[in-house]
C-alpha cells in the first residue's frame, strides 16, 4: 500500500566545525553558531571533546536546561550546593537549572589518553519555570531504554519511540518542555520511520557513517534541520558501516521571547539584568555562591 507517512524534508545542512570553548575544551557546535541560531527552544548542541587539564570551571546557569549526554569517556561534575557525580560512556545528566545553579563539568582521567567526548544540549525554560528550585535528573546508561527493530536501535534519552510490535519506548525524563532526544544507530541495509509530534521544530546530527536523510546522504559531524511539514524522519542506512546519528525535536515556545546572555537565559532584557545582580549580589537563588569554589575546577 502507499506508505502513510510523509518525510520532512531537510531545510538546512551545516557542517560542525571545532573551535575552542571553556578552558582549553573544543566543541564542533551545532546550535547556536550564527547560522543557526532561533530554532526554539534548543539554544545550544555542543559536542565536546575534553582532556584533563582542560574543562568548564565554574560557572553559573539560570533559566534553562542543560542536558549532558556522554559518547565516550566521562565528566565529573559538583555544583554550590554539594551535588556532585560523574557520567560515563552512555549516562545522562538532566540538569533543570531553573533560578540559579553554579557548577564545574570537568573530564575525568583517562588511561588511555583519550578525550572524553559528548553532547550537551540547551534547552529553554518556559517562563514559568526559569524561577523554579534547580532539578537534575540523572540515568546511567543501562537505565536509558531502547526501541529495537530489525536494523535499527533507538536509545530513548527523552521522549518516546514505536517498537516493531507497535508497543511505545518512553523516557523515564521528565520534561518542562517538550523535548525529544533520540540516539540512533543502523545497520547496513536498516531503515527507519520515526514519527515526530506535529509542527515540533526537528534536527539530526550525524556522528559516525554516512546516512541518507530523507534521501541526502550525510557525512558525520553535520547538522540536519528538518522542514515543518510531514510526519517525521525517514533515514537509512545503504552504506557497509553501522550509521550513528541524534534526533533532537522540541515544541517551540511560541510567543515566548529569548534573550540570552551565555548561561542566562531570559524573556526579557529586566530578566537578564536581574540575573546579572542576582550572580554577582550572590542573592535570590545564587546564595551559595558566596566564597564557592569547586574542588574540581582547578
Ligand atoms: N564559555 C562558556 C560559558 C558558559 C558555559 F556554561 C560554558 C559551558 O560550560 C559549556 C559550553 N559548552 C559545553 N559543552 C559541554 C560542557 Cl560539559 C560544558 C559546556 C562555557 F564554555
Ligand atoms: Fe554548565
Amino acid at each position: 500500500d502507499m506508505s502513510r507517512f510523509a518525510a520532512r524534508t531537510v531545510s538546512k545542512l551545516v557542517r560542525a566545525i571545532e573551535q575552542s570553548e571553556g578552558a582549553g575544551a573544543t566543541v564542533r557546535r551545532s546550535i547556536g553558531t550564527p547560522q543557526l541560531r532561533n530554532y526554539s527552544p534548543f539554544l545550544m548542541l555542543d559536542h565536546f571533546s575534553v582532556k584533563v587539564g582542560a574543562g568548564f570551571p565554574d560557572h553559573p546557569h539560570r533559566g534553562q536546561e542543560t542536558v549532558t549526554y556522554m559518547l565516550d569517556g566521562a565528566m565529573q561534575h559538583e555544583d554550590f550546593a554539594g551535588h556532585a557525580g560523574k557520567i560515563e560512556t552512555g549516562d545522562l545528566q538532566w540538569m533543570t537549572a531553573g533560578k540559579g545553579i553554579m557548577h564545574a563539568e570537568m573530564p575525568c582521567p583517562r588511561p588511555d589518553g583519550k578525550p572524553n567526548v559528548g553532547l550537551q544540549l540547551w534547552v529553554d525554560l518556559p517562563s514559568d519555570y526559569k524561577l523554579d528550585e534547580p532539578q537534575y535528573q540523572e540515568h546511567r546508561d543501562k537505565d536509558i531504554p531502547r526501541a529495537k527493530n530489525d536494523k535499527v536501535e533507538v536509545k530513548v534519552i527523552s521522549g518516546e519511540a514505536l517498537n516493531a510490535d507497535g508497543s511505545i519506548t518512553k523516557s523515564p525524563v521528565r520534561n518542562r518542555v517538550g523535548v525529544w532526544f533520540l540516539d540512533v544507530r543502523i545497520q547496513p541495509g536498516g531503515k527507519l520511520e520515526q514519527r515526530i509530534p506535529f509542527g515540533w521544530n526537528t534536527f539530526l546530527y550525524t556522528l559516525t557513517g554516512k546516512p541518507h536523510i530523507a534521501g541526502k546522504q550525510v557525512e558525520p559531524y553535520h547538522t540536519i534541520v528538518l522542514g515543518r511539514e510531514g510526519d517525521g524522519v525517514a533515514a537509512e542506512n545503504s552504506g557497509e558501516e553501522e550509521v550513528r546519528f541524534v534526533i533532537i525535536a522540541g515544541q517551540p515556545l511560541d510567543g515566548q521571547r529569548c534573550v540570552q546572555y551565555g548561561p542566562f537565559v531570559g524573556d526579557s532584557e529586566e530578566f537578564i539584568y536581574q540575573a546579572f545582580m542576582d550572580y554577582q549580589g550572590q542573592t535570590n537563588g545564587f546564595e551559595r555562591a558566596k566564597g564557592w569554589n569547586s574542588k574540581i575546577g582547578g
